[in-house]
C-alpha cells in the first residue's frame, strides 16, 4: 500500500527516482485480451500483468492450462491450483505491469448512475407533457360544454 502510494508521489518530481525502484505501468484489460497467442500471451493475476511468453514451455503445469487463460484474468485458475510460494516467487520475473485502477472504478459506479439519470428525464419529460395535455383538454372541452 504504503509503496504505490510512494510510487505514485515520486513519479511527478525527478529528483526522488532512485527511491522509486519500480514505476508503476498499466494497462487495459483490452491490451491485455490481445495477447492470447503462443506469439505473445500476458494473463492477469491479482490485478496484476504478467507476461508469460517466455515461460509457455518452463511451466510444469503444461502451456496449455496458460493459453487457455491467455488474455484474461487468471487469479481463480491460479488460486485454485494451489500454486507453491516456489510458483508465486516466480510470479515476479514475468511481472510487467499492473490493471489500470481508473477505469476499473469509473466501469462500475458512476457511469452506471449517470445513465439512470439521463433514463429518469427521457421518461419524466413526456409523462408531465402528456398530463399537461390531459388537463389542457379537460378544461376547454368543459369549457365548451358549459357555453
Ligand atoms: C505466471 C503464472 C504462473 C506461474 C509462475 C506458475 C508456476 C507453476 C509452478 C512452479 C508449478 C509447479 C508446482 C508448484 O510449484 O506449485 C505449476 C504447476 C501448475 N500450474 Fe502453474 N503457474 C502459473 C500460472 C498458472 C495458471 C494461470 C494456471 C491455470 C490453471 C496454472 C496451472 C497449473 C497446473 C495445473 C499445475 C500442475 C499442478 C500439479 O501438477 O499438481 N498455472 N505452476
Amino acid at each position: 500500500m504504503s509503496g504505490s502510494m510512494a510510487t505514485a508521489e515520486a513519479s511527478g518530481s525527478d529528483g526522488k527516482e532512485q527511491e522509486v525502484d519500480t514505476s508503476a505501468t498499466y494497462y487495459r484489460l483490452e491490451e491485455v485480451a490481445k495477447r492470447n497467442s503462443l506469439k505473445e500471451l500476458w494473463l492477469v493475476i491479482h490485478g496484476r500483468v504478467y507476461d508469460v511468453t517466455r515461460f509457455l514451455n518452463e511451466h510444469p503445469g503444461g502451456e496449455e492450462v496458460l493459453l487457455e487463460q491467455a488474455g484474461v484474468d487468471a487469479s481463480e485458475s491460479f488460486e485454485d491450483v494451489g500454486h507453491s510460494s516456489d510458483a508465486r516467487e516466480m510470479l515476479k520475473q514475468y511481472y510487467i505491469g499492473d490493471i489500470h485502477p481508473v477505469r476499473t472504478i469509473t466501469a462500475r459506479s458512476p457511469y452506471a448512475e449517470k445513465t439512470t439519470e439521463h433514463c429518469w428525464a427521457y421518461w419524466i419529460l413526456p409523462i408531465v407533457g402528456a398530463v399537461l395535455l390531459g388537463f389542457l383538454y379537460r378544461y376547454y372541452t368543459s369549457e365548451s360544454k358549459s357555453s
